[in-house]
């Protein structure tokens, strides 16, 4: 049972609009952003079909573009700041998808600042977790050929932005973990685009007192597969039994694999790793910034379990910031470390020295 009320069966809801048009893209079909009369027929590179590719070139009289975002312009060289568009007449679905995210890949000869109603389209990429690579074409004066499209009038997106902290309890029940006793796993669905999320409640909090509390992102590799890569396994499991040992506390464990940019995007950026790239500049190749992650989530989820008081188990200062952006008040931050082995040093060391994480870099060279 659901206590939302919102849902106007006559109406639509912005995040609701936005939800399908985010549907749309996943599925490798073309939306049309609106903004006033225009219309801007976008489609993601990321998981369309050859076949709807051509399709799309044709409908559009071969004026459609490519969007790459800033950090990939800055990868292949382009000398702007921004996102900037490049003419894909007669170019192919192979070497399109070249240009949006192969290493290796030459620099467009023509290029152009990106139009904002396209840029504004990788939003709706992030949302749906596709590589930021959108194709677009402005069709205001050919709308009729894309009449079946779904259309999005680009002030949903800033619209939908109260959907972000929208969420309910769905079920509370106690699961026995591991040297851990009995453990509360919560669920909590709502968001915009996003699966059913959890907070895993150990020992007995005190919630009269800033609870300690650890905001854990999901990592497939790491936390379920003990992937030596990165420090996410032993995160998980040291964070478990810090928060028990400290008399008990909540750990919320985010839908946001991979930064935020989802499993695809993150295993291509390993393949990148492999071949010698850090995980920022690999994230940069496939159009991505440094951290797709937002934490609205984790606010709403403090908040439906009555915590406005924190001592957070983190050594990522966005994380602070988005807490204390939230109106949660941050009493203290402990460090939440794991392994340092050869194979994660690097990650580690990139992640302190270019996103600014409080790690201890003399240990991390003792290592490499
Ligand atoms: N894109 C990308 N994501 C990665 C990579 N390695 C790990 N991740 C993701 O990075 C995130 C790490 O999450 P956390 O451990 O909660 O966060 P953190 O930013 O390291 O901060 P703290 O652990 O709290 O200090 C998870 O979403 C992982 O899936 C990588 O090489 N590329
Ligand atoms: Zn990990």
């Amino acid at each position: 049972m659901s206590s939302y009320e919102g849902f106007d069966f006559a109406g639509l809801d912005p995040a609701v609009e936005v939800e399908r048009a985010v549907s749309e893209l996943r599925h490798g079909r073309p939306v049309l952003l609106a903004e006033g009369e225009r219309r801007l027929a976008v489609l993601s590179l990321d998981c369309v079909a050859p076949g709807v590719y051509e399709q799309f070139a044709r409908a559009t009289g071969d004026e459609h573009r490519l969007l790459l975002t800033a950090p990939r312009a800055a990868r292949l060289g382009v000398k702007h700041v921004g996102d900037v568009s490049v003419p894909l007449k007669g170019m192919s679905f192979d070497a399109a998808s070249r240009l949006s995210y192969a290493l290796g890949a030459e620099a467009p000869s023509v290029w152009q600042p990106a139009d904002p109603l396209a840029s504004l389209s990788t939003e709706l990429a992030r949302l749906a977790l596709l590589l930021p690579a959108m194709i677009h074409s402005d069709v205001t004066v050919r709308a009729s050929r894309f009449a079946a499209c779904a259309v999005l009038d680009a002030t949903r997106l800033s619209q939908s932005t109260p959907a972000r902290q929208r969420f309910e309890i769905v079920v509370r029940t106690p699961v026995p973990l591991t040297g851990l006793g009995m453990a509360e796993f919560v669920v909590f669905r709502g968001g915009l685009s996003q699966k059913d999320q959890v907070a895993i409640i150990v020992g007995e909090p005190d919630y009269s007192r800033p609870v300690p509390i650890r905001i854990h992102s999901s990592c497939i590799t790491g936390d379920l597969c003990g992937s030596l890569k990165c420090d996410c396994g032993d995160q998980l499991r040291n964070g478990l039994k810090r928060l028990k040992r400290a008399g008990g506390g909540v750990l919320l464990y985010l839908d946001q694999e991979g930064r935020g940019t989802g499993i695809g995007a993150k295993m291509r950026a390993y393949g990148y790793q492999h071949r010698g790239l850090d995980t920022i500049d690999a994230d940069a190749e496939l159009g991505l910034a440094e951290d797709h992650r937002r934490y609205e989530s984790a606010i709403a989820m403090l908040q439906l379990l009555g915590i406005d008081s924190v001592a957070v188990y983190t050594n990522n200062p966005t994380k602070i910031a988005a807490l204390r952006a939230g109106g949660i008040l941050v009493d203290a931050r402990e460090a939440v470390t794991g392994r340092v082995t050869a194979e994660n040093a690097n990650y580690l060391r990139t992640k302190t020295i270019r996103a600014g994480h409080m790690l201890d870099l003399a240990e991390l060279k003792a290592v490499i």
